[in-house]
């Protein structure tokens, strides 16, 4: 098989994910190659789905088969993230493109897409406990994620704070954006002029240790990634009966994003707010807590308050923007 540059049966790929993920593991008591794997019992998991789909999230003219592996993984990881727990296992799903497709990969790809979504696994300790394979129309890839809490036994979840909590973000907003919109206007050559946005973009990397960081804060009240955009996405976080009064400097925008937006004449700040992919995570906290936030996590940056109106403002303006969604019409 390994001289071969295509992979031409379901076994090929077998043996191939064999080759890059390890089929024991402390916590795996019956691995791959079953019905099922028996993993050992915790009390309680976290568990999610996270679908990443050629030509939605991701296009193979600006994307490495490497990057393809990388990134499937680190979107389903930093839900976990956003739960403030530790991932401990995935399963795979994996559509892939027949020969036929335009879309089709090399052994040699699939070889660097497996190399890469190891690589970010081992990072993390995680075995791949099983998964799915089928021919399709086009490369897709869908995996199922479980966690467990860290030290604290807590779960951060959406809809649990208050008016007065302070708002606060670890990680950039707005940069996978503006890598996305460079990469789809400038192919690949978009990296020499916006290197940390296609960055951002290509190989978001979870923030595991701070969602831990933030559960062992009794004072944060409720976190989550931010996937679709702060615009979209805070509103979840606040739910129905909350609003919020941002505060957002346009020194804090990276600078990336200033320069993309100055570059295409379009606003930083708004830019910024619809984001979209930036696997940042969002969270409130009592003020009491910023001093062990400040302790604990010196590199969040504080974006607001909540409100006991459902408003939002930012700036002290009404804030009306919306984020990403799959079913809603794209300009
Ligand atoms: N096909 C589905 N079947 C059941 N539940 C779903 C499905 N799609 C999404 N959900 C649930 O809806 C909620 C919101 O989903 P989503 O916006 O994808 O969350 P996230 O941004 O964290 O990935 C999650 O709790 C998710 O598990
Ligand atoms: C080719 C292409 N078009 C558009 C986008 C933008 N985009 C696709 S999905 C998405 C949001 C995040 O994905 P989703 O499936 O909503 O993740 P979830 O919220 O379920 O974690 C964005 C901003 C992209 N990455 N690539
Ligand atoms: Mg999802």
């Amino acid at each position: 098989m390994a001289h071969c540059t295509t992979l031409s049966s379901e076994n090929d790929f077998l043996q191939l994910i064999h080759k890059h993920f390890p089929n024991s593991h402390e916590r795996m008591l019956i691995g791959r190659g079953d019905d099922c794997a028996q993993l050992r019992g915790q009390d309680s998991i976290v568990m999610t789905t996270d679908i990443f789909l050629e030509n939605v999230h991701f296009r193979r003219s600006y994307f490495s088969p490497a990057d393809i592996g990388h990134k499937a993984l680190a979107v389903n990881i930093s839900d976990i993230a956003g739960m403030g727990c530790r991932p401990t296992g995935f399963s795979l799903g994996l559509i892939v493109p027949d020969e036929h497709s335009g879309s089709f990969m090399q052994a040699a790809e699939w070889d660097e897409f497996f190399q890469a979504m190891s690589a970010l696994a081992a990072e993390h300790n995680l075995p791949l406990t099983g998964g799915d394979l089928s021919l399709g129309p086009c490369l897709g890839i869908s995996i199922t994620i479980w966690g467990e809490p860290g030290e604290s036994g807590r779960v951060l979840t959406r809809q649990s704070c208050s008016p007065g909590d302070v708002l606060f973000v670890c990680g950039d907003l707005g940069l996978p954006r503006a890598g996305l919109l460079a990469l789809e206007e400038l192919g690949p050559e978009a990296r020499k002029l916006y290197p940390g946005a296609v960055n951002a973009h290509l190989r978001p990397l979870p923030r595991i240790a701070d969602g831990l960081q933030l559960a062992e804060i009794p004072g944060v009240h409720g976190a989550m990634d931010i996937s679709d955009g702060l615009a979209r996405d805070l509103p979840r976080f606040i739910g129905p009966a909350c609003g919020a009064d941002l505060n957002i400097s346009a020194g804090e925008i990276p600078k990336d994003v200033r320069t993309y937006t100055q570059d295409n004449g379009l606003n930083p700040l708004h830019f910024t707010l619809l984001g979209g992919e930036d696997y940042a995570l969002l969270g409130a906290a009592s003020p009491d807590a910023l001093d062990a936030l400040k302790t604990h996590l010196p590199h969040h940056t504080v974006i607001g308050t909540v409100t006991a109106t459902t408003a939002l403002s930012l700036n002290g303006e009404p804030l009306d923007l919306t984020g990403f969604d799959h079913f809603a019409t794209h300009e």
